[in-house]
């Protein structure tokens, strides 16, 4: 990453706070408190929920042999919006359902992590889906993003006019999480594959169950299996923007996620709480091979 990100606003301010992970930056010119604090930083993993970033912190303690029986500080409490552990090299944070929370925090981690001098940070996220023609504790690490449209691309509201941006993720980084972080011992799948990513669960992912819907069943299918023929197996709603934004700025990123459903085989997501914890273990098994062998190889460059 070069120190530079896509704004040249930036550059002209002299203190800049990170509102919702309560942080500032005093000086953008002498960031060397926050070069202490997060410099060190060389993956930021992300995901929907608070719990699962610290459990994720917790598994990473023990993946990078960090010995600390103390309980993880939350070092974004005081901004009640997202959670953020960190665990050496490592950054934990949840960023809620959907591309719109997620992107105000992504915003402001790519500005933290320019602050603090990382060294070619690269972005995670470690999440659930709904899956595609595959069994339900499947584990996709997306290829390309497609966003509602069935377009590889992400498309936001720019001063009044629509922006679209392409949404491909990092071709080593999907190949190396294939190569060191997934086993076919594991006792699951886990497969490289495109992901559609939408801004609404119900109706914008083809359910019938949501509070409206105007299409049949049959409609719902052909969706579905027209998704199904671009190679689409799995359904989330951050894939597209995670992508764009990252592109955009020159940041490696990947997407793993494990399915919670078939969506061809229905819309409710039934699988038992424990059965969700335990798939919610997946990414993390493939996630944490893959950052033991990044940071021991150093395949950060
Ligand atoms: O990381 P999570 O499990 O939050 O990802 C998916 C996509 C949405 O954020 C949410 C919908 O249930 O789960
Ligand atoms: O079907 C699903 C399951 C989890 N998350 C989603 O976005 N969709």
């Amino acid at each position: 990453m070069s120190n530079r990100l896509a704004n040249p606003h930036l550059d002209t301010m002299a203190s800049d706070f990170l509102y919702h992970l309560d942080i500032n930056v005093a000086n953008t010119q002498d960031t060397s408190d926050i070069q202490q604090k997060f410099g060190d930083v060389r993956v930021v993993c992300t995901g929907g929920t608070a719990s699962r970033m610290r459990e994720l912190a917790l598994y990473m303690r023990k993946v990078l042999g960090v010995s600390d029986p103390s309980d993880p500080v939350d070092l974004c409490e005081r901004g009640h919006r997202y959670a953020m552990y960190k665990v050496g090299p490592v950054l934990c944070v949840s960023h809620g359902v959907g591309s719109s929370t997620f992107s105000v925090v992504l915003h402001e981690l790519l500005k933290l992590v320019k602050y603090a001098r990382c060294q070619n940070p690269i972005f995670l996220r470690i999440g659930t889906c709904g899956g595609l023609g595959v069994p339900p504790g499947t584990v996709v690490v997306t290829k390309d993003a497609f966003n509602g449209l069935l377009r590889n691309e992400h498309q936001i509201a720019i001063l009044g006019k629509l922006v679209v941006r392409p949404a491909q993720f990092s071709e080593d980084v999907i190949k190396n999480i294939m190569e060191y972080g997934a086993d076919p011992n594991d006792g699951f799948q886990t497969i490289s594959a495109n992901t559609m990513g939408t801004d609404c669960f119900y109706e914008g992912q083809g359910r019938t169950d949501g509070a409206i819907c105007e299409y049949t069943e049959k409609d719902k299918m052909d969706f579905l299996q027209k998704c199904h023929d671009l190679g689409i197996r799995n359904i989330e709603m951050e894939a597209s923007m995670f992508a764009s934004v990252t592109k955009k700025v020159g940041v490696k990123a990947g997407d793993v996620c494990v399915t919670v459903v078939n969506r061809l085989e229905g819309d409710q997501v039934t699988v038992t709480m424990d059965q969700k914890h335990e798939f919610e273990q997946r990414p993390f098994l493939v996630v944490g091979r893959y950052i033991k062998k990044l940071l021991s190889q150093n395949l950060l460059k």
